[in-house]
């Protein structure tokens, strides 16, 4: 069984639906003119984790990729069920569990997302008996101009905002005021950013990023209406916890830009360089124990022995993926979920691929050799 079920599985397009609007560099950077910004702002990658849209109209299993296997198309999370081990790997099934541990999107915005917070381990553990906050990074794929405005983040309390006066300016829902407490940083394609939970955020309007998080979904928020005024329902605010609890799930830590950026914005490390490529360390143990991401450019032939799953996006370029002397086309936008049970393939860069590769929590990364 584990050999059946150990290839490389390419994973088919999840598209979700959140409070603000964007996607349409998703739809363009998977070759489709002409696009448009919807409500589906986000696509997640391999992802086994549902999305929570309260107030949205239902749809079955929203958040939940489907991979082409066995003939037909299926679940991610019922290909885990049906095979835990050649899919996670025994060592990573003893300390998480059939969970994967990760969650990765991509996330395009038109306008800004409202600000908000995630919870960190403690917080997700005691409110939400949840094993998993909602810690993300995220990788700058590009910008452009949303809604008229040159594209921002908005991160992390300036110097000396007390509980007291964010309350104060939430109760009053004083957007600009909130606005005024965080830092304004202006990301650049190939920056990596760090989040931890806790930390008071928005993607402003224009930013194409690559995220990866633990696999939750909760998102509590400070802003209580979208950007075109009408009100985001209450249990997106707090998740059901009320006021009291959505305002303890911030960190009054105040910090200068200089502070934000000796925390936040993460500096590569090379891994691995050759004739043939290089791999990059954007996200390792040192700066959360979360996940990892690597980013590998490939202009020849990389060889990979993995030890662990892990996901693979191509960024850009084109080449192959070589399993079992088997080559797939990997394009711009190609996704796939490598299981543990794949203990071998090689990129080749036709003539050069850009990739990245999300690790989940306890993973060895692997290099070339
Ligand atoms: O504001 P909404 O629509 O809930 O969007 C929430 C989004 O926020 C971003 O900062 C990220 O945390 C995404 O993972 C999340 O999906």
């Amino acid at each position: 069984m584990a050999n059946t079920f150990s290839q490389p599985l390419e994973v088919l397009p999840t598209r979700v639906r959140r409070t603000y609007r964007g996607g349409s560099l998703i739809d363009r950077w998977h070759g489709v003119p002409n696009a448009d910004d919807s409500d589906r702002p986000e696509e997640w990658l391999a992802s086994v984790t549902r999305a929570v849209n309260p107030g949205f109209p239902p749809i079955e299993n929203e958040g939940l990729s489907r991979v082409q296997f066995g003939g037909k198309e299926q679940l991610l999370l019922d290909v885990f069920e049906a095979a835990e081990e050649a899919m996670l790997g025994s060592k990573h099934i003893k300390q998480y569990g059939r969970q994967l541990g990760m969650l990765a999107k991509l996330i395009d915005s038109s306008e800004r997302l409202s600000i908000q917070v995630h919870p960190d381990k403690p917080f997700a553990k005691r409110y939400f008996h949840s094993d998993y906050g909602k810690t993300e990074c995220w990788y700058i794929l590009g910008t452009r101009r949303g809604n008229g405005q040159e594209p921002y983040l908005l991160m992390g309390f300036r110097p000396g905002i007390t509980k007291e006066y964010w309350h104060k300016l939430y109760v009053e829902q004083d957007i600009e005021g909130m606005v005024a407490c965080l830092n304004k940083v202006t990301p650049k394609p190939g920056d990596t950013f760090f989040i931890p939970g806790g930390l008071p955020h928005a993607i402003g309007p224009g930013c194409f990023l690559l995220e990866i998080q633990e696999p939750t979904d909760y998102t509590l928020r400070s802003e209580c209406t979208r950007q075109d005024g009408t009100p985001i329902p209450e249990q997106l605010i707090h998740q059901g916890l009320g006021e009291k609890l959505l305002m303890e799930c911030f960190h009054y830590v105040g910090m200068t830009e200089e502070q934000l950026d000796a925390r936040c914005r993460l500096q590569p490390k090379t891994l691995f360089y050759s004739m043939d490529g290089s791999c990059t360390l954007l996200v390792g143990e040192d700066v959360t124990p979360c996940f990892s991401i690597q980013r590998i450019i490939c202009n020849q032939v990389l060889d990979f022995k993995p030890t662990g799953a892990s996901i693979l996006v191509v960024l850009e370029g084109e080449g192959e993926l070589l399993f079992n002397q088997t080559g797939i086309a990997l394009v711009k936008g190609s996704r796939f979920f490598l299981p543990a049970g794949v203990k071998h393939f090689t990129l080749h860069g036709k003539p050069q691929l850009d990739c990245i590769r999300c690790y989940p929590p306890g993973a060895v990364l692997d290099v070339p050799e």
